[in-house]
């Protein structure tokens, strides 16, 4: 599991060797005085202000449920957008019918904008592979 607090730019707050082992015990290296100082909240959230990373945790769990979701549902359609495709082509129909992708495609970029197009696509890919 990916923990580290991540700044703007991407890159990870600490310096690889002090990272914490991937499996959660402790870390290889044992972290240094500047970083230990920071505390252990710190490392976890992002802010030492004991409230705000109180609900940060909080906030984190539910961020964690959605993200569990999200996926489940994601494997989810595209097992069943496989079996349609196998279903259509053993009967002697197509591998893709675009009118319904266009459909699909349009349903996300009116709920969620030129993001959702780019979601669907990945979707529409999920289901039926590269083309
Ligand atoms: O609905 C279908 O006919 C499907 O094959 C499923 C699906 C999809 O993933 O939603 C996949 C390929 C098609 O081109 C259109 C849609």
């Amino acid at each position: 599991m990916m923990t580290d607090v991540m700044e703007q730019s991407g890159g990870p707050t600490r310096p690889k060797a002090e990272q914490p082992a991937v499996n959660g015990s402790e870390p290889a290296v044992p972290l240094s005085p500047t970083a230990e100082a920071a505390g252990p909240a710190e490392a976890r959230t992002g802010t030492e202000e004991p409230s705000a990373s109180a609900r940060i945790v909080q906030i984190r769990e539910r961020i964690d449920e959605i993200d569990h979701a999200l996926i489940t549902l994601w494997q989810e359609r595209a097992a069943l957008s496989q079996e349609v495709g196998v279903t259509r082509m053993a009967s002697g129909g197509t591998r893709l019918v675009l009118s319904r992708e266009r459909e699909i495609l349009e349903r996300f970029r009116v709920a969620l904008g030129a993001d959702g197009t780019q979601l669907a696509l990945l979707l529409l890919r999920a289901g039926r592979g590269p083309l």
